[in-house]
């Protein structure tokens, strides 16, 4: 299974990382870099040797077949759209059994963080207009691509 992980991961756009950069980014997976936890599992806060910036790391939990699938949708899908209002898919590392996605690190939180944690303050009625228009582009521009790509696959 590895040796096909590693067939697909070099036929698509998306840089693959070693366990080992990412074990070095996470300080081996560290709680204390947990940034946030989804449907996929758990997102470190991280710097990968070699790339300035900091990174997303996420780390799929289940081992399920549901969540491999998942995982190379979300590769071969995101590797191709770049777009302002996407967050943008910066690798990938399928090793050891482990699959874990790199994203860029998007430093002022969630807009859910934003609309509802108390403490922050509230978003203008101007940034919250800014934010749908930017959301509906970021939409719009997924929805082409995906309908240019199934329609592409068809002929
Ligand atoms: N690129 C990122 N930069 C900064 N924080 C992130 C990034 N991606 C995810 N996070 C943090 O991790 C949390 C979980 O994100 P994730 O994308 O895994 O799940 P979700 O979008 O909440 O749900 P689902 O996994 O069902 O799509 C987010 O709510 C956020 O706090």
């Amino acid at each position: 299974m590895e040796s096909m992980d590693r067939q697909k991961v070099s036929s698509i756009r998306c840089k693959n990382f070693s366990l080992s950069d990412i074990v070095i980014a996470t300080n081996n997976f560290d709680n204390a870099l947990i940034v946030g936890r989804g449907g996929f599992g758990n997102v470190y806060k991280g710097r990968i040797p070699g790339i300035q910036y900091e990174v997303a790391i996420k780390r799929l939990h289940s081992k399920s077949h549901q969540g491999e699938n998942e995982f190379w949708a979300e590769i071969e899908m995101l590797s191709q759209l770049h777009y302002i209002n996407l967050v943008s898919l910066i690798g990938c590392c399928a090793e050891d059994h482990e699959m874990i996605l790199v994203y860029d690190y998007m430093v002022n939180g969630t807009l859910r963080d934003h609309l509802y944690n108390h403490d922050d303050i509230p978003l203008s009625w101007k940034q919250r207009l800014k934010i749908c228009i930017g959301a509906a582009r970021g939409l719009e521009y997924t929805f082409i691509q995906v309908q240019f790509r199934e329609s592409f696959t068809e002929t």
